[in-house]
């Protein structure tokens, strides 16, 4: 009765657990489209019992051994099978992630690609790396550092990119031969909840894989203290992150947080004119800015200052809101009317500290978009790095604009930050662009180009933005401990306490 189907509706009374759908004794939460109302689903709130009940079922399974002692060619193989039924089912995927965040069609599709190439990145990399043979400098001695799986892991994500989130945690800890229990956010859980049929039918063995859905108070907290769970990894806000990292403290488990940002997009006067302006605006506007590494933070060379906001402002009033299935929409809504009301509030907190508004800052109101919770896109000028504005995530499409007169300023500005997620930086001059980009506090970088990632790349950030990576070796790194195997082949007596020639005193 509980299974999902691939439908526009979709109703789930419980848990994921132990290879199948159980029943809560939780309320039921509404899904419903951000873009204007649209009912989309009825999924379970699940209660800390439930939570727990995975739990004991992701740790039974990897108590047991089966999967942890399965190849990893083997296990690979079943990611790869992932990649191929992820494929085929591609399409309701995508429209399942469009209605519950009302993000584009289109872009639902993209980042159902990604999820894609995520499982078949960690399908490949299997069986490629088996640790290494040390030379001990002992004849008799072989001496190997080899991976273990970390156990069982909680992971924990965001309702931005649910399913891409979700797979970047998802397909390294399979690989590695680890357990898991999955929370979405309890905002978008309908792909996450498509996600467990999927695994099954590619072979993932029964309490290998399980999911819990629900508020983060209620079940994420057990994830982050339950002393059965080794490892948490977490993407979401700053707040968030801090509140988990104490929880996991009391049984020292393994922590990954991949939290927020505040990206600065440093545009010299040099850089290319047109692809520095259609840029400026991807980097802030795609996804609403609902992206943690938007570049929110446009960093300006003063002398083409006027000139390049006036052009970004008029482009920015032309781009058209609009819900999924809006086929002449460039970007959706934001996530609620909650999230839509405290952007707002950034925006004007920004204009009372002095900045400029130059366009949108409004709530709309016209039939086709009051229903839901759009905000249009928003460009404040003459932003000081002191304001909220400009040091805390809004998480909308608001660009706050600074300026620079040198490139010591502007390195200096673009890390003036708690966080270090990523940053960009436009210039024809490549020295330059190599210096900037090396200076830069941020865990990603792109050169006269914003926001592109790939699988074998590593992510994540520095400072507050996180700890950890997702994504590349180092993001399967995170799931495996590292152990060191030394054999004696000759084994003898070390004669360490042998009784000395002057005999043996009582
Ligand atoms: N660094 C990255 O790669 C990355 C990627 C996507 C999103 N993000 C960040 O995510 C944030 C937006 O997502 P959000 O609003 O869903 O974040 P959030 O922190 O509100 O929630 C994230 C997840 O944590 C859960 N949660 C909430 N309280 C919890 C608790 N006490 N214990 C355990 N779990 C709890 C939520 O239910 C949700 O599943 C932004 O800050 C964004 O920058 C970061
Ligand atoms: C990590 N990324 C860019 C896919 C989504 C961030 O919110």
């Amino acid at each position: 009765m509980n299974s999902p189907q691939l439908s526009q509706t979709h109703t789930v009374r419980g848990s994921y657990v132990d290879g199948g759908w159980r029943q809560s004794a939780g309320g039921i939460r509404s899904i419903n489209c951000p873009a204007d109302g649209t009912h989309v689903a009825d999924v379970a709130e699940c209660t800390s019992a439930d939570a727990e009940a995975a739990v004991a079922s992701a740790r039974k399974a990897f108590d047991d051994g089966g999967w942890p002692g399965t190849p990893e060619l083997e296990r690979g193989a079943i990611l790869l099978r992932v990649a191929g039924l992820l494929q085929r089912d591609k399409a309701g995927y995508a429209a399942a992630e469009a209605l519950d965040t009302g993000k584009r069609l289109v872009e639902a599709e993209y980042d159902i690609d990604d999820v894609i190439a995520c499982f078949r990145y960690y399908g490949s990399v299997a069986g490629t790396d088996a640790g290494r043979v040390i030379d001990t400098g002992r004849p008799g001695a072989i001496s190997r550092v080899v991976h273990a799986p970390v156990g069982v892991c909680g992971l924990i994500t965001p309702w931005n990119y649910p399913l891409l989130q979700a797979s970047w945690k998802v397909a390294p800890a399979l690989l590695a031969g680890n357990t898991f229990v999955l929370k979405p956010s309890e905002l978008t859980p309908s792909t996450s909840i498509l996600l467990m049929d999927t695994l099954r039918e590619a072979g993932v063995p029964d309490g290998v894989a399980n999911l819990v859905t629900g508020t983060g108070p209620e079940v994420g907290a057990v994830l982050s203290s339950d002393p059965r769970i080794d490892l948490v990894s977490f993407t979401g806000g700053l707040e968030t992150g801090k509140r988990i990292m104490v929880a996991a403290a009391e049984t020292v488990k393994r922590v990954a947080l991949e939290l927020g940002g505040k990206n600065p997009n440093v545009v010299f006067a040099d850089a290319d004119r047109e692809a520095a302006i259609d840029n400026a605006l991807t980097a802030v506007f795609l996804n609403s800015g609902q992206v943690c590494s938007a570049g929110t933070r446009l960093i300006v060379e003063e002398s083409i200052h006027e000139e390049f906001v006036a052009e970004v402002v008029r482009r920015a009033r032309q781009i058209r809101l609009g819900g999924p299935f809006d086929q002449e929409a460039q970007t959706g809504p934001l996530i609620s009317t909650a999230h839509r009301d405290k952007v707002h509030a950034y925006v004007q907190a920004g204009v009372a500290e002095g900045a400029r508004l130059l366009c949108g800052g409004f709530i709309p109101d016209t039939p086709e978009l009051g229903r839901g919770s759009f905000y249009p896109p928003t460009v404040l000028d003459g932003c000081k790095t002191s304001m909220r504005v400009v040091q805390e995530e809004s998480f909308g499409p608001v660009m706050t604009v600074e300026t620079f007169t040198t490139e010591e300023e502007a390195v200096r500005l673009a890390n003036d930050t708690v966080y270090g997620l990523a940053g960009a930086v436009w210039t024809a001059d490549a020295s330059k662009a190599q210096r900037v980009s090396e200076a830069l506090r941020h865990g990603t970088v792109w050169i006269n180009d914003y926001h592109p990632y790939v699988p074998q790349a590593e992510w994540g950030g520095f400072g507050q933005s996180g700890n950890g990576r997702e994504l590349g070796l180092a993001g399967l790194a995170e799931y495996r401990e590292t152990k060191h195997i030394w054999q004696n082949i000759s084994p003898g007596p070390s004669h360490w306490f042998e009784p000395s020639q002057a005999g043996v005193q009582q």
